[in-house]
């Protein structure tokens, strides 16, 4: 994984006056079906962001790994069971409420019925997805999807 962390500025990020935030990880699915679409889920009401849409997943209790945490927070929240899960891509974003370090892991293999246990929504899309508002921290996850799918589609005759 060589990419660079991405440091994306929403809403004006913090108020700190230069003194720097702990930053809080986040452990990120993206499932993928087996029809290649991907799996949106909808912030939860009471959350920061209520009803924006988003990769099912949330922050890392400690001592957890990302693994670890992101398959506890997928049976907590959706009520799946993820097999292996490594770090695809990651970065920084700078909320008002927090600097948090995404890091997405690309699904592919899970068990157990999607249930929704927090009153979310959720939906199976392919690209360009069609729910809105996305997350800000989450809208250039599906430009880094869109041009891994670009790159893999054979060329035209
Ligand atoms: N799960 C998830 N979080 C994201 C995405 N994009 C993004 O910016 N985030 C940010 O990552 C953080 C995740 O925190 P969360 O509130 O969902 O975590 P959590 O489920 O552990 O919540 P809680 O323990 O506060 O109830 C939020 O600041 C959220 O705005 C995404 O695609 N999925």
């Amino acid at each position: 994984m060589s990419q660079t962390p991405l440091v994306l500025v929403v809403d004006g990020g913090g108020t700190t006056d230069g003194v720097q935030r702990p930053v809080t990880e986040v452990a990120v699915g993206i499932l993928v079906d087996a029809q290649g679409r991907y799996l949106l889920t909808s912030r939860p009401p009471g959350k920061v962001y209520a009803g924006y849409w988003e990769f099912p997943g949330g922050k890392l209790e400690t001592g957890e790994s990302v693994e670890q945490a992101l398959r506890r927070e997928l049976q907590e929240e959706i009520g799946v069971t993820i097999g292996s899960a490594v770090v695809w891509r990651h970065s920084l974003v700078d909320y008002p409420h927090a600097l948090v370090r995404l890091n997405f892991c690309k699904v592919y293999d899970w068990s157990g019925a999607l249930h929704m246990h927090e009153g979310q929504n959720h939906c199976w899309e392919r690209l360009p997805v069609s729910c809105e508002p996305v997350l800000p921290g989450t809208v250039p996850v599906l430009a880094w999807l869109a041009e891994e799918e670009a790159g893999a589609a054979p060329s035209p005759c």
